[in-house]
Protein backbone atom coordinates (compact mmCIF):
# COMPACT_ATOMS: atom_id res chain seq x y z
CA UNK A 1 0.00 0.00 0.00
CA UNK A 2 2.72 2.32 1.02
CA UNK A 3 4.64 1.87 -2.74
CA UNK A 4 1.25 2.08 -4.33
CA UNK A 5 0.80 5.81 -2.56
CA UNK A 6 4.64 6.50 -3.18
CA UNK A 7 3.94 5.71 -6.94
CA UNK A 8 0.51 7.61 -6.99
CA UNK A 9 1.57 10.75 -5.03
CA UNK A 10 4.52 11.06 -7.71
CA UNK A 11 2.23 11.48 -10.42
CA UNK A 12 0.79 14.69 -9.21
CA UNK A 13 3.40 17.00 -10.35
CA UNK A 14 1.37 19.91 -12.19
CA UNK A 15 1.40 18.89 -15.69
CA UNK A 16 1.83 22.03 -18.71
CA UNK A 17 -0.62 22.56 -21.45
CA UNK A 18 0.71 20.14 -24.14
CA UNK A 19 1.79 17.73 -21.93
CA UNK A 20 1.49 13.95 -21.71
CA UNK A 21 0.18 12.63 -18.91
CA UNK A 22 1.15 9.07 -17.16
CA UNK A 23 -0.67 5.92 -17.22
CA UNK A 24 -2.79 5.38 -14.12
CA UNK A 25 -0.58 2.19 -13.58
CA UNK A 26 1.18 -0.26 -15.45
CA UNK A 27 -1.44 -2.69 -15.63
CA UNK A 28 -4.56 -0.41 -15.81
CA UNK A 29 -6.85 -1.37 -18.73
CA UNK A 30 -7.39 1.75 -20.27
CA UNK A 31 -3.78 2.86 -20.06
CA UNK A 32 -1.33 0.77 -18.35
CA UNK A 33 1.71 -0.76 -20.79
CA UNK A 34 1.95 -3.91 -19.06
CA UNK A 35 -1.36 -5.15 -19.52
CA UNK A 36 -1.83 -7.38 -22.85
CA UNK A 37 -5.43 -6.63 -22.77
CA UNK A 38 -5.27 -3.57 -22.67
CA UNK A 39 -5.94 0.11 -24.90
CA UNK A 40 -2.81 1.85 -23.92
CA UNK A 41 -4.40 4.98 -24.08
CA UNK A 42 -2.17 8.04 -23.66
CA UNK A 43 -3.58 11.61 -23.00
CA UNK A 44 -2.21 15.00 -22.84
CA UNK A 45 -3.38 18.10 -20.99
CA UNK A 46 -5.41 20.33 -22.91
CA UNK A 47 -6.34 23.78 -21.19
CA UNK A 48 -8.68 22.99 -18.59
CA UNK A 49 -9.30 19.22 -19.94
CA UNK A 50 -7.26 16.64 -21.47
CA UNK A 51 -7.22 15.30 -25.05
CA UNK A 52 -6.26 12.01 -26.73
CA UNK A 53 -6.19 10.02 -30.34
CA UNK A 54 -7.27 6.71 -30.11
CA UNK A 55 -7.47 3.51 -32.63
CA UNK A 56 -9.23 0.79 -31.68
CA UNK A 57 -8.03 -2.74 -32.80
CA UNK A 58 -8.87 -5.71 -33.49
CA UNK A 59 -9.00 -7.05 -29.81
CA UNK A 60 -12.23 -4.37 -29.35
CA UNK A 61 -14.48 -5.76 -31.99
CA UNK A 62 -18.41 -5.97 -31.36
CA UNK A 63 -19.58 -6.41 -34.91
CA UNK A 64 -17.06 -7.24 -38.00
CA UNK A 65 -14.83 -3.81 -38.36
CA UNK A 66 -16.96 -1.96 -35.55
CA UNK A 67 -15.27 -1.75 -31.81
CA UNK A 68 -17.30 -3.11 -29.33
CA UNK A 69 -19.72 -0.49 -27.41
CA UNK A 70 -17.95 -1.79 -23.77
CA UNK A 71 -14.16 -1.20 -25.56
CA UNK A 72 -15.41 2.55 -26.55
CA UNK A 73 -16.69 3.24 -22.75
CA UNK A 74 -13.81 1.59 -20.94
CA UNK A 75 -11.63 4.43 -22.82
CA UNK A 76 -13.70 6.67 -22.14
CA UNK A 77 -13.89 6.04 -18.70
CA UNK A 78 -10.30 5.55 -18.65
CA UNK A 79 -10.10 9.17 -20.35
CA UNK A 80 -11.59 10.69 -17.95
CA UNK A 81 -9.24 9.36 -15.45
CA UNK A 82 -6.79 11.39 -16.28
CA UNK A 83 -8.53 14.04 -15.58
CA UNK A 84 -7.65 13.51 -11.78
CA UNK A 85 -4.04 13.95 -12.46
CA UNK A 86 -5.14 18.08 -13.26
CA UNK A 87 -7.49 17.88 -9.86
CA UNK A 88 -4.99 16.65 -7.72
CA UNK A 89 -5.97 13.43 -6.41
CA UNK A 90 -8.14 10.25 -6.96
CA UNK A 91 -11.61 9.15 -7.80
CA UNK A 92 -13.71 6.81 -9.00
CA UNK A 93 -16.49 6.70 -11.58
CA UNK A 94 -20.22 6.82 -9.81
CA UNK A 95 -21.87 7.09 -12.90
CA UNK A 96 -21.07 6.17 -16.50
CA UNK A 97 -23.61 7.47 -19.66
CA UNK A 98 -22.30 7.36 -23.10
CA UNK A 99 -24.17 7.90 -26.31
CA UNK A 100 -23.15 5.93 -29.28
CA UNK A 101 -24.01 8.58 -32.43
CA UNK A 102 -22.40 6.57 -34.99
CA UNK A 103 -20.16 3.58 -34.91
CA UNK A 104 -16.23 3.15 -34.43
CA UNK A 105 -14.27 2.08 -36.56
CA UNK A 106 -11.81 -0.62 -35.94
CA UNK A 107 -8.59 0.94 -37.41
CA UNK A 108 -9.62 4.59 -37.37
CA UNK A 109 -8.12 7.29 -35.41
CA UNK A 110 -10.17 9.39 -33.07
CA UNK A 111 -9.85 12.20 -31.07
CA UNK A 112 -11.03 12.05 -27.67
CA UNK A 113 -11.33 15.15 -25.38
CA UNK A 114 -12.80 15.22 -21.51
CA UNK A 115 -13.21 17.67 -19.22
CA UNK A 116 -14.85 18.84 -15.93
CA UNK A 117 -18.45 20.42 -15.97
CA UNK A 118 -19.33 21.21 -13.04
CA UNK A 119 -17.75 20.14 -9.25
CA UNK A 120 -20.01 19.67 -6.39
CA UNK A 121 -18.51 18.59 -3.15
CA UNK A 122 -17.16 15.14 -3.55
CA UNK A 123 -18.41 15.08 -7.02
CA UNK A 124 -17.09 15.74 -10.24
CA UNK A 125 -19.41 16.51 -13.29
CA UNK A 126 -17.18 15.23 -16.25
CA UNK A 127 -18.16 15.14 -20.14
CA UNK A 128 -16.46 13.82 -23.06
CA UNK A 129 -16.34 13.11 -26.82
CA UNK A 130 -14.75 11.52 -29.38
CA UNK A 131 -14.51 12.76 -33.07
CA UNK A 132 -14.08 11.23 -36.39
CA UNK A 133 -11.30 12.12 -38.83
CA UNK A 134 -13.74 14.06 -41.00
CA UNK A 135 -14.75 15.89 -38.00
CA UNK A 136 -18.34 14.09 -37.20
CA UNK A 137 -18.93 13.05 -33.16
CA UNK A 138 -19.26 9.69 -32.67
CA UNK A 139 -19.77 9.15 -29.18
CA UNK A 140 -20.80 11.92 -26.59
CA UNK A 141 -20.78 10.91 -22.62
CA UNK A 142 -21.26 12.55 -19.48
CA UNK A 143 -20.26 10.55 -15.85
CA UNK A 144 -20.12 11.45 -11.59
CA UNK A 145 -17.03 10.96 -10.14
CA UNK A 146 -16.30 10.84 -6.58
CA UNK A 147 -13.26 11.56 -4.90
CA UNK A 148 -12.00 8.95 -2.87
CA UNK A 149 -8.84 8.83 0.23
CA UNK A 150 -6.23 6.47 -1.10
CA UNK A 151 -7.39 3.81 1.66
CA UNK A 152 -9.95 3.45 -1.10
CA UNK A 153 -7.55 1.24 -3.25
CA UNK A 154 -6.68 -0.64 -0.51
CA UNK A 155 -9.80 -2.94 -0.96
CA UNK A 156 -7.91 -4.65 -4.19
CA UNK A 157 -5.14 -4.82 -3.20
CA UNK A 158 -3.92 -8.87 -3.33
CA UNK A 159 0.15 -10.34 -3.20
CA UNK A 160 -1.80 -12.70 -5.89
CA UNK A 161 -2.55 -10.36 -8.42
CA UNK A 162 -0.01 -8.46 -10.83
CA UNK A 163 0.89 -5.14 -10.70
CA UNK A 164 -0.49 -5.13 -6.75
C1 LIG B 1 -2.81 4.15 -2.98
C2 LIG B 1 -3.35 4.79 -4.26
C3 LIG B 1 -3.22 3.92 -5.43
C4 LIG B 1 -3.92 4.41 -6.65
C5 LIG B 1 -3.71 3.43 -7.79
C6 LIG B 1 -4.56 3.71 -8.99
C7 LIG B 1 -5.75 4.60 -8.86
C8 LIG B 1 -6.38 4.71 -10.19
C9 LIG B 1 -7.58 5.72 -10.09
C10 LIG B 1 -7.97 6.22 -11.41
C11 LIG B 1 -8.36 5.11 -12.36
C12 LIG B 1 -9.17 5.70 -13.46
C13 LIG B 1 -9.75 4.63 -14.28
C14 LIG B 1 -11.21 5.01 -14.64
C15 LIG B 1 -12.05 5.14 -13.48
C16 LIG B 1 -12.54 3.82 -12.90
O1 LIG B 1 -12.62 2.84 -13.58
S1 LIG B 1 -12.89 3.79 -11.24
C17 LIG B 1 -13.49 2.09 -11.01
C18 LIG B 1 -14.98 1.96 -11.12
N1 LIG B 1 -15.67 2.60 -10.02
C19 LIG B 1 -15.73 2.04 -8.82
O2 LIG B 1 -15.20 0.99 -8.54
C20 LIG B 1 -16.48 2.82 -7.77
C21 LIG B 1 -17.37 1.89 -6.93
N2 LIG B 1 -18.20 2.69 -6.05
C22 LIG B 1 -17.76 3.05 -4.82
O3 LIG B 1 -16.68 2.64 -4.37
C23 LIG B 1 -18.64 3.97 -4.03
O4 LIG B 1 -19.95 3.96 -4.53
C24 LIG B 1 -18.13 5.45 -4.06
C25 LIG B 1 -18.01 5.97 -5.50
C26 LIG B 1 -16.76 5.53 -3.37
C27 LIG B 1 -19.11 6.35 -3.37
O5 LIG B 1 -19.41 5.74 -2.14
P1 LIG B 1 -20.29 6.54 -1.06
O6 LIG B 1 -19.56 7.78 -0.69
O7 LIG B 1 -20.70 5.61 0.01
O8 LIG B 1 -21.56 6.82 -2.00
P2 LIG B 1 -22.78 7.80 -1.89
O9 LIG B 1 -22.67 8.68 -0.65
O10 LIG B 1 -23.99 6.99 -2.09
O11 LIG B 1 -22.57 8.70 -3.20
C28 LIG B 1 -21.55 9.66 -3.28
C29 LIG B 1 -22.17 10.94 -3.85
O12 LIG B 1 -22.48 10.71 -5.23
C30 LIG B 1 -23.85 11.07 -5.48
N3 LIG B 1 -24.31 10.20 -6.56
C31 LIG B 1 -24.39 8.87 -6.56
N4 LIG B 1 -24.82 8.44 -7.75
C32 LIG B 1 -25.01 9.54 -8.51
C33 LIG B 1 -25.44 9.75 -9.85
N5 LIG B 1 -25.75 8.75 -10.65
N6 LIG B 1 -25.50 11.03 -10.30
C34 LIG B 1 -25.18 12.07 -9.48
N7 LIG B 1 -24.73 11.93 -8.23
C35 LIG B 1 -24.67 10.67 -7.75
C36 LIG B 1 -24.54 10.84 -4.14
O13 LIG B 1 -25.74 11.58 -4.07
C37 LIG B 1 -23.48 11.36 -3.19
O14 LIG B 1 -23.51 12.78 -3.17
P3 LIG B 1 -23.16 13.63 -1.84
O15 LIG B 1 -24.08 13.07 -0.76
O16 LIG B 1 -21.71 13.37 -1.51
O17 LIG B 1 -23.46 15.06 -2.20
Amino acid sequence: MQALLAMWSEKFVGYPDGSDLPAHHDHCLGCGPENPHGHRLRAVRHGDGVQAWHTFDNRHVGAPGIAHGGAVATVVDDLYGFLLFLEGGPAVTRQLAVDYLAPVLIGTTYRLDAQVARREGRKLFVTAGATAPDGRPVITSTAVFVKVSVEHFAQGISPDVPGD
